[in-house]
């Protein structure tokens, strides 16, 4: 049972554990709403034959008081463990899902994100986790808790009086069946009220992201129309959406109070037949109030349980990617990167690369260089096995990376990619994230052999200057070299330079590239760059085009070939 429910609600082993206990803690409570139902009973029972007989009536007040405080300290006490079953233990699982949903985006390959839209999955991470949370914490365990807590009433009550019972209990399975039976209404409407939601939120999203290209372009008037009209459509989808559920709701609750009468009715015509007691009657009365209002509360809350299937759906197809796996340990003899017939498509049909292969020795620079498009930047990244590919080979010192666990891949592998991400937090951090550990003076070391360090110093605050989001504060150029800096930093025998020095001034990519020629030696560099004058530094030169490689050799070999490489060089000259 608590595997099928992990599947269902995709919960840990621990959350369908502590969700079988909220279950059980909420079943007693319901139970337990009976128990003053006794008490008053019992204590009616007392007076009424200590009036007949003529005795105290206050003989007894001690014991049914105290018997009254005993419920009330019990009920207290069912209500207390229901609250910790069911609010920590939720939030103890809203915790361990998003760690859950955090740890296998981690692990998941990028190709992942390239299909996905990076709004919804944010919105599956924020905005689905805590409605989950709301439905674990105010409705679905009471949902189930309310079910077994009406059997078991139900069936207590049929010992008591089946004619009785039958009165009170009739309406159940028509609310029950008026709610169920509108659920594919419902969960229609309500599927497309997340969906209607989640355009606005995602044309939200697009329209900050490209609020500079909107301005510029003067389509400001445009993209506000679009987003009205969007809102107007998620407006108009909740209206519907909580029309539909509040009718059948509505109509279910006011079933359930149909009941109220029908035991009035029974009751009064048993009672004058003097088949039943006015004791008994008063009972199944109480009974039948208390047994309704946890009900009318499920029933409310129905709707949302039904809306939870998507949502537990869209979890779900998260944590059950396939995420990318291998062994811990990653020694290699050297760090040589062996392309062996690669064969690599980001969609199925669209080959990238379809027979790639090549040597980027250890201790030499080899410059991946190409037609735009060709397949440098993918091959870089292939490298790192940032995605896996579909055919062939890449070894790493002879360990076929495919086999080795990226995180323990990456730890030999530094980065310097076109499109440099930076944290809020300041230049000194941003820098220290290369080798986490390293002491301030090594990240100077660092930062000034990247050249960053006149920039740095000018700054109001220096090192400890916070750089805006993804530091929007910074110049491209300055960008790059805090990156060029953490790569430096982390000193792995790996490097991966993607247009490293594309974003620097001719003074500056000169000393950046000696800063990269002393950091390189005995190292495995792979760089991808358009300037010519970049690549004739290399040792090595892979020409890669239409799919393959074109030609292969050092810069002179090549240059003085008539081919690929020769007509970029002259063309750039
Ligand atoms: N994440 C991705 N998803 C799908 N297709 C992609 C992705 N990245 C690149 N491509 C496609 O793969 C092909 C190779 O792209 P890649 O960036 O590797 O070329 P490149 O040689 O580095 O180009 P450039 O010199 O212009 O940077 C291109 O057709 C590109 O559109």
């Amino acid at each position: 049972m608590i595997r099928k429910l992990q599947h269902v609600f995709a919960l840990s082993e621990k959350g369908a554990r502590d969700f079988v206990k909220a279950v059980a803690w909420c079943f007693l409570c319901n139970v337990g709403l009976m128990l003053p139902v006794g008490v008053v009973m019992a204590t009616l029972q007392y007076l009424l034959e200590t009036l007949e007989t003529g005795g105290d009536p206050a003989a007894k007040v001690l014991v049914y008081t105290g018997g009254a405080a005993a419920v009330l300290a019990l009920l207290f006490l069912l209500h207390w463990f229901q609250y910790a079953s069911l609010y920590l233990a939720t939030y103890q699982e809203s915790a361990a899902r998003r760690i859950a949903l955090a740890e296998t985006l981690r692990k998941l390959p990028l190709s992942f994100f390239g299909t996905r839209d990076l709004s919804d999955l944010t919105s599956t991470m924020i905005a689905d986790c805590s409605s989950l949370d709301q439905m674990f914490s105010h409705y679905i365990p009471q949902l189930f808790a309310s079910i077994l807590s009406t059997v078991f009433i139900g069936v207590c009550m049929f010992c008591f009086d089946w004619r009785m019972a039958l009165a009170v209990l009739w309406v159940l399975p028509a609310a029950v069946l008026l709610t169920a039976g509108s659920k594919k209404l419902q969960d229609a409407f309500g599927t497309r009220n997340i969906l209607t939601k989640r355009e606005v939120a995602d044309a939200i999203q697009e329209d900050i992201e490209a609020i500079r290209d909107i301005q510029s372009c003067n389509r400001q008037e445009a993209c506000l129309q679009e987003l009205d009209r969007r809102l107007e459509a998620a407006e108009q989808s909740s209206i519907r959406s909580e029309l539909i559920t509040g009718v059948f709701v509505c109509s279910a609750q006011a079933f359930l109070r149909i009941g109220l009468a029908t035991t009035v009715l029974v009751g009064a015509e048993l009672l004058t037949g003097g088949e039943l007691s006015f004791l008994y009657f008063l009972g199944f009365l109480f009974a039948a109030a208390r047994l309704y209002d946890p009900l009318g509360l499920v029933l409310q809350n129905i709707a949302a349980t039904f809306n939870a299937k998507l949502k537990i759906e869209r979890m779900r197809a998260i944590q059950e990617q396939p995420v990318q796996t291998g062994v811990e340990t990653c020694e290699p003899e050297n760090f040589d990167i062996v392309f062996d017939h690669v064969k690599f498509a980001y969609r199925d049909g669209e080959s990238v690369l379809e027979d790639v292969s090549f040597t980027a020795r250890q201790g030499q620079v080899t410059a991946l260089v190409g037609p735009s498009g060709g397949g440098k930047s993918t091959a870089c990244k292939l490298a790192a096995r940032f995605w896996d590919i579909q055919g062939g080979k890449i070894t790493l010192g002879g360990i076929d990376i495919s086999t080795v666990d990226p995180e323990t891949l990456l730890k030999h592998y530094s980065f310097v990619f076109q499109d440099v991400v930076l944290f809020r937090d300041t230049i000194l951090e941003n820098i220290r994230l290369g080798r986490r550990g390293a002491t301030d003076e090594e990240v100077y070391a660092a930062a000034r052999a990247a050249r960053c360090d006149e920039f740095v110093r000018e700054l109001p605050e220096g090192y400890q200057t916070v750089v805006g989001e993804n530091g929007s504060t910074l110049s491209g150029g300055e960008r790059q070299r805090i990156s060029i800096a953490r790569a430096l930093l982390k000193d792995a025998p790996v490097i991966l330079l993607d247009e490293a020095t594309a974003s620097l001034d001719v003074e500056n990519e000169t000393a950046v590239q000696e800063a990269i020629s002393r950091l390189v030696k005995d190292k495995t560099v792979l760089i991808i760059a358009h300037r010519m004058r970049t690549v004739a530094g290399a040792d090595h030169v892979v020409v890669l085009a239409d799919g393959g490689v074109a030609q292969e050799g050092a810069p002179a070999e090549l240059l003085a070939q008539n081919g690929l490489y020769r007509q970029m060089a002259e063309r750039q000259q």
